[in-house]
């Protein structure tokens, strides 16, 4: 049976074309007969690199271009890092597939240390991650910390030419390009607690095309998406935005859901924490109910004075 190929909306970093790749293939293996193809696009995000992602309006930038290529018919589905995805959706557009998760730890990548707790006093690390930054310092407030942009290459890049002693990038992104070597040491969510949705995939399309949604059906992970669903009903309640050091990690255990999370000031001088357990079928509830607990707890102090800086 011939068809009409799907068409991917995908930006042009590595990472962004593996995944895309991933979903392709994914669809072509579950499909025999389906004809995909990528449509290469250039997002706002990708060209002002030199700028703070807090001060030109977040990681919105890099989805939408891809999203105006959905409603105008230019593209099916767009493919995107589940932690890079925002709250909110344009009218007509919904996140309906997560695909399975690959390691939501963060990892250390250094040429001469082997852990954050290895390095010397005063060393620089290289994040522009509020969440990293701020639980970074909470360990070691001796640690300078420097701001570091670009995609994966341009950032390891970085560390090479000597601009940081160390610096930090999401394990999954590492894998998926073939650098696991890079890992000096994968970082626990003990030490550090991940991204919500880090390592996650997840695909967007027009809510009303029933012919993709049918076959983007078979690509889910029942439980990536409990997961993920949990730690973004945590951050929903929080209205975290990307430039919010709230970090949240869920794990199943048979049929329950255990759900850590975090808020902190960016320097790491307090942490609001907490973490819940119960039914699978509850995790968004129970997402919820953890930020409730939060912001009690000091978590809404922090926050608004987050949002007061960012107007
Ligand atoms: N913010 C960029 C971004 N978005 C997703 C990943 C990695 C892959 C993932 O978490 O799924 C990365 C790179 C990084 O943080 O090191």
């Amino acid at each position: 049976m011939t068809s009409t190929p799907i068409r991917i909306a995908t930006r042009q970093s590595p990472l962004a074309l593996w995944q895309a790749e991933f979903v392709k293939a994914a669809l072509e293996e579950t499909h025999p007969g389906l004809v995909v193809e990528l449509v290469p696009m250039v997002t706002k995000g990708d060209i002002i690199l030199d700028t703070p992602l807090a001060k030109v309006g977040g990681k919105g930038l890099f989805v939408k271009e891809l999203e105006q290529a959905m409603l105008d018919g230019r593209a099916d589905i767009a493919v995107h890092s589940m932690k890079d995805v925002p709250v909110e959706f344009p009218e007509g557009l919904g996140l309906v597939t997560i695909c399975e998760r690959e390691d939501p730890r963060d990892a250390f990548v250094s040429n001469n240390y082997e852990s954050i707790n290895a390095l010397p006093e005063g060393a620089v690390i290289g994040t522009s991650s509020l969440r990293r930054q701020c639980q970074v310092r909470a360990m070691r407030p001796d640690l300078v910390v420097k701001d570091l942009r670009g995609n994966v290459g341009t950032r390891l890049g970085k560390l090479d030419n000597g601009e940081y002693d160390a610096i930090i990038l999401a394990s999954a992104g590492l894998k998926r390009l073939n650098l696991h070597d890079r890992i000096r040491n994968e970082i626990e969510p003990e030490e550090i607690l991940p991204a919500v949705g880090q390592g996650a995939v997840g695909i967007e399309c027009r809510v009303d095309d029933e012919r993709v949604r049918a076959l983007l059906e078979p690509l889910a992970d029942a439980n990536t998406t409990y997961r993920v669903l949990c730690e973004r009903a945590m951050n929903n309640r929080l209205m975290g935005g990307c430039q919010v050091p709230i970090g949240s990690y869920a794990e199943i255990h048979g049929d329950q859901i255990h759900l850590r999370a975090l808020v902190g000031e960016p320097d790491g001088s307090k942490i609001v924490s907490g973490e819940v357990t119960g039914p699978l079928e509850k995790a968004e509830e129970l997402g919820t109910g953890l930020a409730e607990q939060l912001l009690e707890d000091g978590a809404r102090v922090i926050l608004e004075k987050l949002y007061q800086d960012e107007v």
